[in-house]
């Protein structure tokens, strides 16, 4: 299961010059459809107070942490083998996670442990959330940038007046006995919104493939880099670019270490539609997907991956 190891491109944030920054990330989404992003502004002392939450939490009693379990409006946990990205993959993935959402019009709609077990659980939580939605917005204006289209764009169409933007908590265990019986810590699968953001804490696992058809698929290592972000395109942005930039399939193996990560998923506004860019198709290369709407499409690929009825 050992994986090449991946030199993927290293997007500067801070660098003055947006429109170089745009080329760059333009060439990272047409060549692997993942890169690193540094001088991202976000401190260390945020996220090391966020893997230390995180940690806390997934250690709290299965029956404390059951007491929340992800609701009808996706926020909460989710147990060991609940998930099954892939669905070829006959058993669930072994991890356990915890997702926390968007303030919609005032109310809250998260679900937040007891605050006598994690008094600084919650405010943590939304600090960070804070922080990076905001960078997750001024990559999107990048992104736009890249497509060379207004700086705006993402605004205008109405993905971010309120962006389905989720932070997912990530723990995955660690099995001793590593069984080649095609269990994974998360199984092969790309992501389902626009951009996801991952912080990820040096164990390693995280592979990608970057052409799903080759048989056999070859998966690379995508190693951690301190203070880095892991920044990948999701399905939607690949439909509004008709395949131009790439949502990578990728997974996480398992390894005998446990290991956290902490994903951002930003999405667009669910009543966002999502269709091929005018600049991305032509009569020789029409649309490959259809239009749709954004918070449609979302609902339909959850409940394939937690296997719910309608
Ligand atoms: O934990 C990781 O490194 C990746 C997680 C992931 O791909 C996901 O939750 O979509
Ligand atoms: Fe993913």
């Amino acid at each position: 299961m050992e994986g090449e190891t991946l030199n993927l491109p290293f997007i500067d944030l801070s660098a003055p010059d947006r429109i170089s920054t745009a080329k760059l990330i333009r060439q990272a989404c047409l060549d692997h459809g993942f890169f690193y992003l540094i001088n991202h502004g976000i401190d260390d002392g945020i996220l090391k107070r966020v893997f230390e939450e995180s940690r806390s939490f997934f250690c709290l009693p299965l029956q404390e942490k059951m007491k929340i379990e992800r609701n009808s409006e996706h926020r909460g946990y989710t147990p060991l083998y609940s998930e099954t990205l892939d669905p070829s993959v006959s058993k669930g993935d072994l991890k356990e996670s915890f997702y926390i959402g968007p303030v919609e019009a005032q109310i809250d709609r998260n679900q937040w442990p007891p605050q006598e077990f994690l008094p600084h659980w919650r405010s943590t939580m939304e600090c960070y959330y804070e922080k990076i939605l905001n960078v997750g917005k001024i990559l999107l204006s990048l992104i736009a940038l890249a497509l060379n289209l207004d700086e705006d764009f993402f605004e205008k169409v109405g993905a971010l007046t309120s962006p389905m933007a989720f932070i997912r908590l990530l723990h995955y265990p660690g099995s001793p006995t590593i069984s080649e019986d095609g269990s994974y810590g998360a199984s092969a699968h790309s992501d389902y919104g626009m951009i996801t953001l991952l912080a990820t804490d040096g164990v390693r696992g995280l592979q990608i493939c970057r052409e799903k058809d080759n048989i056999p698929q070859i998966w690379e290592d995508v190693n951690h880099v301190e203070g880095a972000f892991i920044v990948n395109v999701g399905d939607m942005l690949e439909r509004w670019t008709n395949c131009l930039f790439r949502s990578t399939l990728h997974r996480v193996l398992m390894t005998a270490q446990e290991r956290f990560s902490i994903a951002f998923f930003l999405d667009p506004n669910s009543d966002c539609i999502v269709e091929c860019l005018k600049s991305c198709c032509s009569e020789t290369s029409p649309p490959r997907f259809p239009p749709i709407r954004s918070g449609d499409y979302l609902r339909e690929r959850l409940r394939v991956t937690y296997s719910e009825k309608v």
